[in-house]
C-alpha cells in the first residue's frame, strides 16, 4: 500500500514515516512545515508541502501517488495555547480533519488512521482508562481531538473507509538524536530545561491523592507509539469496514516526582525538585488499561522509560551541545 503520512515531518510523525518504511510499506509526507522539519523526512520518501486546510493541494498529491492510507498526524497540539487560540485549533484540527477526509472519500482511499489524544478523557476517575471510559476533555485542544475522533467514525461509516483511531498517552524519547522532539512543553524536556540552564526542577503540586502526592502518567516511547501506527495500517488494510477506537499506552503509572528521579540519574544534573502550586486542569492519574490494542492489534510497548529518558536525553544535547559540558 501507499500511505500518506500527513504531520511526517513532526516528531511523531517522523517516527512513523521510519517504522513504516522499514516495514516495507511506501510513504509519502504531507505537511505545512508550521512545526515540522523537512529535514526529519528521510531521504527517498516523497515531501509534499501543503496544509490539510487546501482541498486542491490534497487531490493533487493523494491522485499523484496512487494514495491507498491515511495516516493523518498534522495539527496543533499545545493545550495552553488551544485555551487562548481555540478558533485557530478549532480550524487546524477540526477543519483540516474534514476537507481532508472530504478529499479522502472523494479520491476512494479506504482505510485512515487518526491521531487521537488521552486528552480526550480529560479527568478520569478510574485506576485505567478504557476506551469505554466517558470522555471530558479539559481544554480545546482535547474538545478537537474527541470532534475529530466523530468526524472519522462517522466518516467511516457512511463511505465504507476503514478507520482507528489512536489515543496516545504520555509520548517521550526518540529513535535517533536527529528525530528528537523539539518542543519544550512536556515534562522531560522542561526537566532537562531547568537542569542544564542551572534551575531546579519543579514539580507541580505534590499534594494529589497519589502515593506520593504528585500526578500520575503513563509514559511510552514515540517508537512503540509509531509501531503501533503499522499495526492498525495493516490491520486496516487487510480487513476494511473496521472501526477502532484504542488506548496507546504502557499501563504502567509513573509520578512525577519517580521521573524527575531518573531524570536527574540519568542526565547527572542532581538538583532537588521544587514544589510549586497544582497547574490547572491537571488530573492526578491518567494511566491507560492497553489490552484492546494488545487484543485488535497484537501491539504490546517494548520500551520502558529508562530508554524513553536516555533517548530524549541524547536529542536533547544534539539541540544544545552545552548541555553536555555541566
Ligand atoms: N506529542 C504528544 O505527546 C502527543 C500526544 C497525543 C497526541 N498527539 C498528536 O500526535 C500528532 C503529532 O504530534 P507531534 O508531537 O508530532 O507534533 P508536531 O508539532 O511535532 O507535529 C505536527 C506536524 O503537523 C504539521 N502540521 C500542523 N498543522 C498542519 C496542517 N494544517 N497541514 C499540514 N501539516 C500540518 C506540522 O508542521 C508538524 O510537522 C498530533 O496530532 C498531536 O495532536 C501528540
Ligand atoms: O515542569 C514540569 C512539567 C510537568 N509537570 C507535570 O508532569 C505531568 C505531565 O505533564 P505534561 O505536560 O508532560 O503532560 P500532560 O499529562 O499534561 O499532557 C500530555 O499528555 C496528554 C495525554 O495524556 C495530552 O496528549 C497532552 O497533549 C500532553 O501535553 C503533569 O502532572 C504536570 O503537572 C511538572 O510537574 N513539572
Amino acid at each position: 500500500m501507499s500511505w500518506l503520512i500527513t504531520g511526517g515531518a513532526g516528531y511523531i510523525g517522523a517516527h512513523v514515516v521510519r517504522a513504516m518504511t522499514e516495514a516495507g510499506e511506501r510513504a509519502v509526507v504531507y505537511d505545512d512545515l508550521s512545526t515540522g522539519i523537512a529535514g526529519r523526512v528521510p531521504p527517498g520518501v516523497p515531501l509534499e508541502a501543503g496544509s490539510t486546510l487546501d482541498r486542491g493541494r490534497l487531490d493533487e498529491v493523494l491522485a499523484g501517488h496512487g494514495i491507498t492510507g491515511v495516516v493523518h498526524l498534522a495539527a496543533k497540539k499545545q493545550v495552553d495555547e488551544s485555551v487562548d487560540r481555540p478558533l485557530h485549533y478549532y480550524r487546524e484540527n477540526v477543519e483540516g480533519l474534514r476537507v481532508l477526509l472530504e478529499a479522502v472519500t472523494a479520491a476512494g482511499v479506504p482505510s485512515f488512521v487518526f491521531s487521537s489524544s488521552a486528552a480526550v478523557y480529560g479527568m478520569p476517575d478510574v485506576d485505567l482508562v478504557r476506551e469505554d471510559t466517558p470522555c471530558a476533555p479539559m481544554s480545546p485542544y482535547g474538545e478537537t481531538k474527541l470532534a475529530g475522533e466523530w468526524l472519522v467514525r462517522a466518516t467511516g461509516r457512511a463511505a465504507g473507509l476503514s478507520t482507528a483511531s489512536l489515543r496516545y498517552f504520555n509520548v517521550a524519547g526518540a529513535a535517533s538524536p536527529e528525530l528528537a522532539d523539539t518542543g519544550v512543553c512536556n515534562l522531560v524536556p522542561m526537566v532537562f530545561e531547568r537542569l542544564t540552564g542551572g534551575a531546579a526542577p519543579r514539580v507541580f503540586g505534590d499534594d494529589y491523592p497519589t502515593p506520593d502526592g504528585t500526578c500520575v502518567r503513563d509514559y511510552i516511547h514515540v517508537v512503540d507509539v509509531a509501531e503501533a501506527h503499522v499495526a492498525a495500517a495493516r490491520a486496516l488494510g487487510t480487513r476494511p469496514g473496521r472501526d477502532l477506537t484504542l488506548n496507546i499506552g504502557r499501563g504502567e503509572g509513573v509520578s512525577v516526582r519517580e521521573m524527575i528521579d531518573r531524570i536527574t540519574a540519568i542526565t547527572g544534573h542532581d538538583r532537588p525538585a521544587t514544589v510549586t502550586a497544582r497547574r490547572p486542569g491537571d488530573p492526578a492519574r491518567v494511566v491507560a488499561s492497553a489490552d484492546r490494542a494488545a487484543a485488535e492489534l497484537g501491539w504490546k510497548a517494548r520500551h520502558d522509560v529508562q530508554d524513553m529518558i536516555t533517548s530524549a536525553w541524547e536529542g536533547w544535547v544534539r539541540q544544545h551541545p552545552e548541555a553536555a559540558r555541566h
